[in-house]
């Protein structure tokens, strides 16, 4: 250890709490009520460590329900012991469904909302650190519809804190101090090794740097050592024959639209968190690249977990102001041992779920209503999975659930088959107008009370294939190769489906288009049809009102003609003398042929019954300028055709008024 330089970790003032001691660790054993003895077996034989007897409730899930506080309970609930009770004849839940007049719900445990956090902590988590100590892995999994209360039950309030505050809490109580740095690191694929002086150097560092970027460090450090006062007169567990080689190690990541992210990965600015893989077959599933970070006291754990939690995908819905929208998981991890031949590597896992939602009342779009897809998407799977294993069990028939279907139930796949301890905090809140969530979660909880733990939980030992990074990475190399195979198969599989539905789909999309060209083709005939018919109507209504123009035309010259012969009559025979009239009988005479036309193209321009009469009449005035007067004398009116003209002074043609 002489190359390790002490300076580095001189700490920061700011973060100073990190080098101080635990209170606990300093009152180590100053309260050591109900000494517990934890003996570490390293026996490689697994007969040895299955022979221990399970209590017939151990045999199963452990199922506890919480009721949410602070909310009213509806009538319709009742709590007997254990059982939980559903009166399904309450006019009022609306339950078309129900047959029955009441549902009952059995669990290990039922924690009224009067219940105290430290109380649910006590029957649940407790004993699980002690057998985690003794090497024993445990998952405790939140599950809940929103806002029911699963991350405060996990991770609390500073002022109230979860179960997880608690467990690292009571970790640290129950050890000895941890030395200043780690001796092994536990590998993504379960298994550990024994570090060097430069990666103990290394992974001190990198604690240190998560440390020091945490935000309100001193707020977290304040609410961390007033647990640690509450909590100081618990009873411990003694950890009596502690092994040379012990380091703890955590992490924290989110499932977040059905991909892994690591929240303990520092980022530089403007840099995406990136995705992780899953790796590992069957009963070694893990996440690809995770980072453990090491911590040696309760407020380091308490910090790091605060510092992931900040990354962790939060939003607000209709239904819970701070709403998960991933599944978190956390992780501890104990290495202890002797040499790394002699390693026991165990995990505890607490999962909180991000809750199923009823799209209706949530009111998502956008963003939020993918997640929710993606979140009530893996449930469901997980509901799925976890109906299948009791299914196989309850037939006695290997039935595989289709763990692959989300990276949940990828992950837990050992712990929901039942070879590893796991247990399910279901959550609801007891409000009326829940009611129809709370079912689908008590449901899901009846089915999960029932799945059997068909092995006492396997100690995970190093064995001599994983004594050095160089094997542990081969055997990885070959797990990932495995994997990948079996994921390029099923991708095969899932393409070619995908590609024969394409198919599928071209062949209708062709088909229909053809239809509709046909049908298109049809429209234009018919369209093309209609106006063709509709010109040739038009072209014949034109010809006969040429023909009608013609005639009137004829009509009109016509009756120029005999106008002109009067004209010339009325010339030689006139008894009226005046010039002016003279002058233009005179003009009337030679009346051009163009006079005819303008006759005609008046009348064009007339749409009334008298057309024809009022078109000479504007000749006769206007443009042979025939005195209105002379117009009246019977030989015109009988030209004209017209019994009497207006006995107006005036007669209004084109907008002229012609006296
Ligand atoms: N037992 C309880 N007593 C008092 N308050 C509670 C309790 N459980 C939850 N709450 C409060 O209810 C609110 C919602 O709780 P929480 O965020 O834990 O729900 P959740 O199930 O994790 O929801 P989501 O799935 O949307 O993340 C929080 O303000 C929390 O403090």
């Amino acid at each position: 250890m002489s190359n390790i330089d002490e300076d580095l970790y001189m700490p920061h003032q700011k973060i100073s709490y990190l080098q101080s001691r635990d209170p606990s660790i300093l009152t180590w054993n100053k309260y050591g009520l109900n000494k517990v003895r934890v003996n570490l077996n390293f026996s490689s034989d697994e007969s040895s460590v299955q022979s221990t007897v399970l209590k017939e409730e151990e045999k199963h899930l452990g199922v506890y329900l919480r009721i949410k506080g602070g909310v009213e309970i509806s009538s319709i609930y009742k709590i007997e012991d254990d059982t939980f009770i559903c009166d399904l004849s309450d006019s009022s839940i609306n339950n078309k469904i129900a047959a029955q007049t009441e549902e009952k719900y059995k669990f290990s445990t039922i924690f009224g909302p009067e219940r105290t956090q430290r109380f649910i902590f006590d029957v649940t988590v407790k004993e699980k650190v002690l057998k985690f100590i003794n090497g024993e892995n445990s998952t405790i999994m939140a599950y809940g519809s929103s806002g029911s209360g699963k991350t405060f039950t996990l991770i609390g309030t500073p002022v109230d804190p979860g179960i997880i505050p608690r467990a690292i809490k009571y970790l640290f109580h129950s050890l000895p101090i941890l030395k200043e740095y780690p001796q092994a690191k536990p590998l993504p694929n379960g298994q550990a090794v024994i570090l060097d002086d430069n990666q103990k150097i290394a992974e001190k560092r990198e604690t240190f740097n998560i440390l020091k970027d945490l935000p309100n460090c001193k707020d977290h450090a304040r609410a961390f050592n007033a647990m640690q006062e509450r909590l100081s007169m618990d009873p411990v567990a003694v950890v009596e024959n502690i092994t040379p080689i012990i380091s703890l190690w955590i992490s924290l990541c989110e499932i977040y639209n059905e991909q892994v992210y690591d929240l303990l990965q520092p980022l530089l600015k403007g840099q995406c968190r990136p995705k992780l893989k899953i790796g590992g077959l069957q009963d070694n599933i893990y996440i690809k690249d995770l980072k453990y970070v090491n911590v040696r006291s309760g407020l380091e754990a308490y910090g790091i977990l605060q510092y992931g939690l900040q990354n962790r995908n939060k939003a607000s819905t209709a239904i819970n102001l701070q709403s998960s929208r991933s599944h978190c998981i956390f992780t501890i991890k104990l290495v202890q041992g002797y040499n790394s031949e002699n390693l026991l590597i165990s995990s505890f896992n607490f999962c909180d779920l991000a809750g199923s939602e009823r799209l209706k009342k949530t009111l998502n779009v956008g963003d939020r209503l993918r997640e929710s897809n993606s979140i009530n998407n893996s449930l469901l799977v997980l509901g799925r999975c976890i109906t299948m294993v009791r299914d196989g069990q309850d037939k006695k028939q290997n039935i595989m659930p289709p763990f692959r279907e989300s990276k949940l139930t990828h992950l837990f796949q050992k712990a929901i088959l039942g070879k590893e301890n796991i247990d399910l905090m279901i959550t609801i809140n007891p409000s009326k107008n829940m009611f129809a969530e709370n079912q689908h979660t008590l449901n899901f909880s009846a089915i999960a009370k029932e799945v059997v733990i068909d092995k006492t939980p396997v100690k995970v030992l190093n064995s001599s294939r994983f004594l050095d990074l160089d094997n542990a990475s081969r055997e990885d190399e070959i797990m990932d190769l495995r994997y990948t195979i079996r994921e390029l198969r099923d991708k095969l599989t899932e393409f070619e489906d995908e590609n024969r539905v394409l198919r599928d789909e071209k062949a209708n999309l062709v088909l229909q288009l053809s239809e509709e060209r046909l049908q298109h083709e049809e429209d234009i005939d018919k369209e093309r049809d209609h106006l063709i018919k509709g010109y040739r109507e038009m072209i014949s209504i034109k010809d006969e009102q040429i023909d009608t123009l013609k005639r009137d035309n004829e009509a009109l010259s016509k009756q120029i003609r005999k106008l002109q012969k009067i004209n010339q009559l009325t010339v030689l025979n006139s008894s009226d003398s005046s010039d002016d009239v003279n002058n233009n009988f005179g003009g009337l005479s030679n009346l051009p042929t163009s006079c005819q036309n303008e006759c005609e193209s008046v009348s064009w321009a007339k749409d009334s019954a008298n057309t024809f009469q009022e078109s000479l009449l504007e000749v006769l005035m206007v443009r042979l300028a025939i005195p209105l007067r002379c117009l009246h004398s019977a030989r015109y009116r009988r030209v004209v055709g017209m019994k009497r003209l207006q006995s107006s002074p005036s007669v209004h043609i084109g907008g002229f008024a012609v006296v």
